[in-house]
């Protein structure tokens, strides 16, 4: 758990906890035991603490947090136990040292890294504090605005930057650990008092107060009712007014707060969700432990509009060398100068810029309008018009010309994937890549496949996430899969409420106080609404197709709103028109103020329709957009489009801007309480019963008649399904 061993003068101390070395009670005991024997030791005049393979610490073990006993209060006084050593302690830092880690390190009195390691305190992300006196040393050794800046977003920093900020004395490109060790004996018998954290002075910032009060707006600004960040600065105000043991008192209050706030159990979940995804496996027995990937050495993109320009900007920027086709030259090089431009801000963002990117270079980025072209490539992308016709007869023309290996993957956001499979003469090969825009911004791809899609289809389409650093979720096909499909109820439910008496501003107001990032509203003008209106007539809701005498607001039998489809006939499509829901400044503005005339547009409609408008309150419309959503999500479960709650999560938190604090759409109904979600969907569905989508689904009804079970225990009330967290 920690080796302890003593070479010449300087005794080391190795974490040994793996994957990441997490310091758990057995690795904090044994390195309390490791420091009390080199004190004791008088041969001993040096100590050097390091990490299993390559890696000093991750901090503090996670799934301990849940644990009867945490391992809470144990740490802090560790930290101490090691400054406070009459030897000098070196931490010699490799691979990562964050949160618990990093308080480890600052515990020593110095620190040298390698080039290539990071640091960090991540626990904000976790909904925690650095409880082990972090708050209290770091603002001491790195001033205040960076230590904020660490805390408070808890971005890991790589170690050259380390060094500049005076985190760590020395990096190096060689052997970490035996530089840590000459540094240990040169530092033999040098006086400790200054290299103590504890005793060192908070740096003074010129006005320091207005600089706090700036500091707290921009974190508050940026929680969005996370409550983490504003705790987390709290704790490092108490650095600048106390002494360092009130300090060290007041994170602890603060730590109490956050550890039983409910925010760090989700946040926790969220993290242990996106890695349980990972390991994917279907109804039919396929699995990421037996699937093995095939080797993705050249891709193609085909389509170069909203979607396709960052795709290809997400391949280049992953090194795989790739060919990007339009259907003529007057949209490829509308094409082509949107990824350069893309290209040339992402380039811009990183350490050695366009070169490293190479996008210049046509033997890594070729346009073209040319199919033959993807004669040899491993991997296509296709994400052209959102047309199933288009899309089988490219799908077609792809079967033909590329090599018999080769994957062929659609970007359809809702199609059915067989369909577009069953015009290839490879069916096995066809999967669905769902990238969310901005493509080379959004983490979430999500990952569908079809009845014959193979195995090795699945293990290389989650290979390309990670190399393309998002998250894959690999789900099973139904009209817009998981995360469009969970979207159409919520988004429904949205219009509803205007039809009723709401309005655009108040739903979106509510929801993005609940957390989400944007509301349905101002999501739609971002996306576009003629993309659904266009949808909806190739479904025939809409348009030319619609039977003559259809009424107005229904359809086959169920309630229909065609407020989205008038305002696409009054040429209102969102921002690229400068109106939609809101308006904007201009044609692609982005400044959404309510607009007058929509009010009087909804008011009109009403009085059209016969419909009696009333006050809707934030209960209200929290609870019909989201309720249906998770309800949803419920049926998804039951039909075994997911395999577990948290891939639907782990979609939300990633691809809509659902608050992570709240743990993703499943665990928030789980803290909700089921039997209280099912009761709402009820009362709602009364009221509305021509709603499906307010109809409690089977499986929701089911868990809250066997007593609301915690989430990881949902699968296993349906058969042969098994949550993997
Ligand atoms: C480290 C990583 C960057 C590695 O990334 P990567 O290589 O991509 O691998 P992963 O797949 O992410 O991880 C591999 C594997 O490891 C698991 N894992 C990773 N980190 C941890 C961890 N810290 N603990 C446990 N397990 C971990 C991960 O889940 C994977 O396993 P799998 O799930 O089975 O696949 C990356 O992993 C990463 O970023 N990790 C998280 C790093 C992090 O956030 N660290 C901070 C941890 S919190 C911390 O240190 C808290 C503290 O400050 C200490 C607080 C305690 C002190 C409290 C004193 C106050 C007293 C108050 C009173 C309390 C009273 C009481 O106790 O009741
Ligand atoms: N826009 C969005 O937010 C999202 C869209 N999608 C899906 O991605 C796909 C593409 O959508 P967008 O990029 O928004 O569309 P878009 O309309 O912006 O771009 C489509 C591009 O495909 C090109 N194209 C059409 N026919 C072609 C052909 N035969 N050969 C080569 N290129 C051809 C067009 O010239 C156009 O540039 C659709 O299936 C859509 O449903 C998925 C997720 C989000």
């Amino acid at each position: 758990m920690a080796q302890y061993a003593r070479g010449s003068a300087v005794a080391v101390i190795r974490l040994r906890n793996p994957p990441v070395n997490a310091l758990s009670r057995a690795v904090l005991q044994a390195l309390e035991d490791g420091l009390k024997k080199a004190d004791a030791d008088p041969s001993v005049k040096a100590v050097m603490i390091c990490g299993e393979n390559g890696k000093f610490s991750a901090g503090a073990d996670i799934r301990g947090f849940s644990a009867p006993k945490r391992l809470g209060g144990a740490l802090g006084p560790v930290v101490s136990l090691i400054e406070s050593s009459e030897k000098p302690v070196v931490a010699a830092i490799e691979g990562v040292a964050l949160g618990g880690g990093l308080e480890v390190a600052l515990g020593c009195h110095y620190r040298i890294a390698h080039v290539k390691a990071r640091m960090g305190l991540p626990e904000v992300t976790l909904g925690l504090l650095p409880g082990a006196e972090g708050t209290q040393r770091l603002p001491r050794l790195i001033g205040v605005p960076a230590a904020l800046d660490m805390i408070t977003t808890g971005k890991h920093i790589p170690a050259t930057e380390a060094l500049k900020l005076g985190l760590v004395d020395e990096i190096v490109e060689e052997n970490t650990i035996e530089a840590a060790i000459r540094l240990a004996n040169k530092v033999i018998g040098q006086p400790l008092g200054p290299r103590r954290l504890s005793l060192k002075p908070v740096p003074k910032v010129p006005n320091m107060e207005a600089f706090l009060d700036e500091a707290l707006a921009k974190v508050k600004r940026q929680a969005r009712g996370c409550l983490a960040p504003e705790l987390c600065f709290q704790a490092v105000r108490a650095a600048t007014q106390s002494p360092f043991a009130d300090g060290v008192r007041r994170e602890r209050e603060l730590f109490q707060v956050l550890l039983s706030s409910g925010q760090a159990q989700a946040l926790q979940y969220a993290f242990f969700a996106e890695r349980a995804v990972r390991r994917w496996a279907t109804p039919g027995g396929a699995s990421w432990s037996s699937a093995a990937p095939q080797p993705v050495r050249r891709a193609a993109v085909i389509g170069l509009g909203t979607m396709g320009r960052g795709i290809v900007t997400s391949l280049v920027k992953a090194n795989i060398p790739l060919v990007a086709l339009e259907q003529d030259l007057e949209n490829l090089n509308k094409g082509r100068k949107a990824v350069m431009f893309l290209l040339e801000r992402e380039a811009m963002k990183m350490e050695g810029g366009a070169q490293v990117l190479d996008f210049h270079n046509p033997a890594r980025l070729q346009f073209t309008v040319d199919f033959d072209l993807l004669r040899d490539v491993d991997l296509v992308i296709e994400a052209v018009f959102e047309n199933m016709a288009l899309k089988k007869e490219i799908f077609h023309k792809l079967s033909k010309i590329c090599k018999p290996g080769a994957l062929l993957c659609t970007n359809t956001s809702a199609l059915n994937i067989d369909e577009i499979a069953s015009a290839t003469n490879r069916p096995q090969q066809v999967i669905g890549t769902h990238f969310f825009s901005p493509a080379h911004v959004m983490r979430l791809l999500e990952i569908i496949y079809g009845r014959h899609t193979s195995p090795t289809a699945i293990a290389t389409a989650m290979q390309l996430a990670t190399a393309l650093k998002k998250v894959g979720v690999v789900v099973g096909n139904c009209f817009g899969f998981v995360g469009n499909r969970m979207m159409f109820p919520y988004v429904q439910q949205a219009v509803f409420l205007l039809e009723e008496g709401s309005r655009p501003d108040a739903v979106d107001q509510a929801l993005e106080d609940f957390g989400f990032k944007i509301g349905p509203f101002r999501m739609s003008d971002l996306a576009g609404l003629d993309v659904g209106w266009r949808s909806r007539k190739d479904q025939g809701l809409t348009g030319p197709s619609l039977p003559a005498g259809t009424p107005a607001r229904q359809r086959r039998g169920q309630r229909y709103s065609p407020l989205p489809d008038l305002l696409c006939e009054h040429g209102r499509f969102g921002q690229k028109t400068g109106k939609g829901w809101y308006l904007y400044e201009k044609a692609g503005g982005r400044t959404a103020t309510p607009d007058p005339w929509l009010l009087n547009f909804l008011s009109q409609y009403r009085d059209t329709h016969g419909i009696q408008t009333r006050f809707i309150d934030q209960e209200e419309i929290l609870e019909r957009c989201l309720f249906s959503l998770i309800n949803e999500g419920f049926a998804i479960l039951a039909e075994g489009i997911a395999s577990g709650p948290e891939h639907l999560d782990v979609i939300y938190i990633n691809g809509y801007g659902w608050p992570k604090h709240r743990g993703g759409p499943m665990f928030y109904a789980s803290t909700v309480g089921l039997p209280r979600v099912l009761a709402k969907l009820q009362k709602y569905s009364e009221a509305h019963p021509d709603v499906p989508g307010l109809q409690p689904s089977a499986f929701l009804k089911k868990l809250a008649a066997v007593g609301n079970p915690p989430l990881k225990e949902w699968m296993s009330y349906l058969s042969q399904q098994s949550s993997k967290l």
